[in-house]
């Protein structure tokens, strides 16, 4: 099986999860075969190559999963993004709404120096809010924003016509 087809087979669609209406797109089969998630890390990896970025920002929860070895592999640092609360200095914050409620996540103010290159890390794109507020959170630390990658993009939410000119990369389409 190729890569694509592995990340299919092994994310699990829970049906009216965590609301009626929502199919939810479960990656912990993915995460639990080594094999599968070695190849998401790689595919991401080598997408961009080694070099091309110096700080990779992963969203809690899921994001942080892929995030910290892509980071790891590249030799970027890990910048993370936490929900409102979790972080203990100084933060930027920004507010979204996404598929199934609001949040606001926020990001440690002194996290990137002036042009740092910077890739955006999650597991999920749906209606695109959670990774334009990533983006403008790395934006107002003065972080240069290269990209989003992301494991699955579910089209039909149009997340990337809500994420302006942010360049996006998805290993699947749904
Ligand atoms: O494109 P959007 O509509 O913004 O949705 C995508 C986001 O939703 C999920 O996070 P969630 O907030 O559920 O957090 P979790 O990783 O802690 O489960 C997912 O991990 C993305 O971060
Ligand atoms: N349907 C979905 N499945 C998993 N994560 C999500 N984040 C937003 N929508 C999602």
């Amino acid at each position: 099986m190729d890569l694509d087809g592995l990340i299919r087979d092994r994310i699990r669609d829970v049906v009216d999860y965590p609301k009626p209406g929502v199919v939810f797109k479960d990656i912990t089969p993915l995460l639990a075969d080594h094999v599968a998630f070695a190849g998401v890390v790689d595919a991401i990896v080598n997408h961009h190559g080694r070099g091309t970025v110096d700080k990779i920002v992963g969203i809690e929860a899921r994001g942080f999963i892929l995030a910290a070895p892509i980071a790891y592999h590249f030799g970027a640092g890990f910048v993370p993004v936490r929900k409102k609360g979790k972080l203990p200095s100084a933060t930027y914050e920004r507010s979204y709404d996404l598929e199934y409620g609001t949040e606001t996540i926020e990001v440690h103010a002194d996290a990137f120096t002036p042009g740092e290159r910077v890739l955006i890390v999650d597991d999920v794109l749906a209606t695109g809010g959670t990774a334009r507020a990533a983006a403008d959170l790395v934006a107002r630390g003065g972080g240069d924003v290269v990209g989003l990658s992301v494991l699955m993009e579910l089209s039909f939410l149009g997340g990337r016509d809500r994420i302006g000119n942010l360049d996006v990369h998805s290993l699947v389409t749904v």
